[in-house]
């Protein structure tokens, strides 16, 4: 099962050596980290930064290798921004030149780069950007410029502190004409004493939610007071501004732009199945270890992972884990497709692969922001110590429904997508994830042929359920969208019910992608068999959260429904045998899981009593501030005081 979650032998060999790697390193402690104050905090994290990088480079890691070590390491800096956006948006909006020369410092990180899009008043809405870059033809260069208090850019990772440079999004003028958004590399501090260089202003936003987790990044602010930069530093595969002047578009599309934002996507889809995985086996081992009540006899209580309404909350999770495992291995396979095309100026695949990252990276993170916060409460009062791992956890992530595309503005991308494919349905059949539209009739006529619990294990069956759920509201708002004279003003109208349209076609390809996973890729038959029993909870479990839909929509009677939910019930109690073997294949080590409930040994008691001693409040019997404070109170002899 270990080689199922990882992919392969090799991924989960490389995996596990980065893991211990950073483990046995005492440079990568990180209990401690909770109790530091923001300067210590962000300090430690260069300090870890720094020794990554060393031991990058002295041990000759792979980039295989060197992206986990990052990621057990743990801890949010500037290094995200500079390897996840920075190097990609070279790689994907420059020319051949630009690559060669910026591509080389950036790999060696001679210089530090972050991505800075987003602005006080302006992240979703690209297009309203304020920055300006205006070109000088007198000098060859742009001009940066921050007009407004709302164009300040607010928010890039790395940047208040640490990056040299940042592909920064701006309006392009020239003779005073707009010509839309385009990104250009910009030097911000100096590489010999690293100080803001002339013109800039840059700091840090403040603290973010949580303590210990995101305030190791240094998200920043910056504004511009006619900064001139070159104009080959201009991002230039997609357009082109001559030293005459001469605004020229190339045949790639210029959607491109966006390109590095269904790369990064991509990669937050991979990394949910590692948040959720990590939360679910917090909970699991925690939930075997926990006794309440059903005592017979002396003997020992029941175990909370025994109770059906437990496991109706933490198996569903579990199945979640393996399901975003599978559909973010399948999202980087389709990436790394379109990567290749795009390179070759193949673009046709960019629509649907742009659907899938947007509309996968809400469904996945959504999901695994609610699930996280679902096994805290899973660890009942013991999950709100900071010991359980929990709650930094949490705060770690639940930005991820904003960042990259907030959740409901991407599902309205995917909306346009379905939308548009459901409008060409005369004269192009839809291929990939949509091409179930391209079945409409049978979908809209046909009703579900379930009549026993049993009929329910059955894969066919299934995706027929959750095909027919999503044709049927796609159609239906493509319907109600014709009767609108003004298609932006339906869809504005419509746009709640498209949302939940593109959330039915999102868990279609993750259902779809667990059953194809099941039928091609698993090696063993006992490995096999209890990875279908998760994937049928996967899926009755979203058929019986949103029996809504499949109820509207007509495609299932109440008894068709009821009985899926009979089936999961029984489901359930296979998935308990092999409970603990599921969260042990994640292989997350305890140094990872950083978390008292959730240790492999199951020594819960004598070491959540070990780590509350360790609380710097327990250095004394009698802290600071007590006898200042408290002592006054219980010596006065006031009036009120006799009430
Ligand atoms: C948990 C650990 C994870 C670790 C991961 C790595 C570490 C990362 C750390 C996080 C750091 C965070 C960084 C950021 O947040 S960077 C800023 C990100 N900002 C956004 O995502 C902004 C969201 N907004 C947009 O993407 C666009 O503005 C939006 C698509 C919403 C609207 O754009 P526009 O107004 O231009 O819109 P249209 O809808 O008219 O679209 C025009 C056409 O372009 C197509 N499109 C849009 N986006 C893309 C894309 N990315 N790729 C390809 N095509 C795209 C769209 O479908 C339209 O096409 P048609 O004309 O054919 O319909
Ligand atoms: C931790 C963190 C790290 C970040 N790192 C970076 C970074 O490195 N670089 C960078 O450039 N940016 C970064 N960002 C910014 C991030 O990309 C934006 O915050 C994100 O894209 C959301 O945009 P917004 O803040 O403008 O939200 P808004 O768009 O203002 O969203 C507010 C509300 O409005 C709703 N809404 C907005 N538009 C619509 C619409 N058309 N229809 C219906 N509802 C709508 C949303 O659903 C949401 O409920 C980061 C943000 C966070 C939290």
């Amino acid at each position: 099962m270990k080689v199922a979650w990882a992919g392969s032998r090799e991924a989960f060999q490389v995996s596990d050596r980065m893991a211990k790697l950073v483990a046995n390193d005492p440079v990568f402690e990180k209990f401690s980290k909770p109790m530091l104050g923001r300067k210590e905090l962000f300090k430690n994290t260069l300090r870890k930064a720094a020794y990554a990088w060393k031991l990058i480079n002295d041990l000759r890691l792979t980039e295989e290798e060197a992206k986990w070590l990052r990621h057990y390491i743990d801890e949010p800096n500037y290094t995200d921004l500079h390897w996840e956006m920075f190097v990609p948006a070279i790689e994907g909006q420059g020319t051949k030149e630009q690559k060669k020369k910026w591509l080389p410092l950036a790999q060696t990180m001679q210089i530090i780069g972050t991505y800075a899009q987003t602005e006080l008043g302006h992240g979703s809405n690209v297009q309203g950007l304020e920055t300006t870059a205006t070109f000088d033809r007198q000098t060859d260069e742009f001009v940066m410029h921050s007009p407004t208090l709302t164009s300040s850019k607010w928010w890039p990772g790395g940047m208040a502190k640490v990056a040299t440079h940042a592909i920064v999004y701006a309006r392009l003028i020239i003779d005073g004409l707009f010509h839309g958004v385009h990104g250009f590399i910009v030097q911000l501090r100096s590489l010999e004493d690293h100080s803001p260089l002339p013109g800039l202003t840059l700091g840090d936003i403040g603290m973010k939610f949580g303590h210990g987790t995101y305030n190791t990044m240094d998200n920043g602010v910056l504004r511009f007071d006619h900064v001139r930069i070159p104009r080959n530093q201009m991002l230039m595969r997609v357009s082109q501004v001559t030293k005459e002047g001469k605004y020229a578009q190339s045949d790639v599309p210029r959607q491109l732009l966006y390109g590095t934002m269904v790369s990064v996507r991509q990669t937050i889809v991979a990394d949910a199945s590692k948040a959720l995985s990590r939360a679910v086996c917090i909970a699991t081992r925690y939930s075997v270890v926990r006794r309440q009540f059903g005592s017979r006899n002396g003997g020992p209580e029941t175990q909370v992972i025994d109770y059906k309404t437990q496991q109706s909350r933490l198996f569903p999770l579990l199945a979640s884990a393996y399901a975003f495992r599978f559909v973010g291995e399948w999202l980087k396979s389709l990436y790394i497709d379109v990567k290749q095309r795009l390179e070759a100026n193949d673009f046709s695949t960019l629509p649907e692969t742009h659907a899938c990252t947007a509309g996968l990276k809400a469904l996945t993170t959504a999901a695994t922001a609610d699930g996280i916060e679902e096994c805290r409460k899973l660890c009942g009062g013991h999950g709100y110590l900071i010991s359980s791992g929990l709650p930094e956890l949490f705060a770690f992530y639940v930005p991820a429904c904003s960042y990259e595309g907030e959740n409901v503005v991407m599902m309205l991308q995917v909306a346009r997508f379905l939308v548009k494919t459901v409008s060409n349905l005369g004269y192009k059949q839809p291929v990939g994830t949509a091409a179930y539209l391209g079945r409409v009739t049978p979908l809209l006529q046909n009703n579900c042929a379930v009549q026993t619990a049993e009929d329910w294990l059955n894969p066919d069956a299934i995706l027929e359920a959750f095909e027919a759920r999503a044709a049927r509201m796609v159609i239906g708002c493509g319907e109600r969208l014709a009767m609108f004279e003004n298609p932006e003003e339906g869809f504005a109208e419509l746009s709640i019910d498209l949302v939940e349209a593109s959330l039915a076609h999102c868990q279609l390809i993750t259902v779809s992608v667990f059953i194809q996973k099941l039928n091609h890729e698993i090696p063993g038959n006992g490995v096999k068999r209890s990875l279908e029993v998760l994937c049928y909870v996967y899926a009755l479990f979203l058929l019986h959260k949103h029996q809504g839909d499949f109820l509207a929509t007509g495609y299932l009677t109440p008894k068709q429904a009821s009985l899926a939910n009979e089936q999961l019930r029984t489901l359930y109690s296979k998935v308990r045998p092999n409970a603990i073997a599921f969260v042990d294949s994640f292989n997350h080590m305890d140094h990872y899981l950083c978390s008292v409930l959730g240790r492999y040994d199951g020594n819960v008691y004598p070491k959540l009593y070990e780590a509350a001693w360790k609380d710097p409040l327990n250095d004394s019997d009698i802290v600071d501030g007590i006898q200042q404070y408290v002592q006054p109170i219980l010596k006065q002899k006031l009036h009120y005081a006799k009430l």
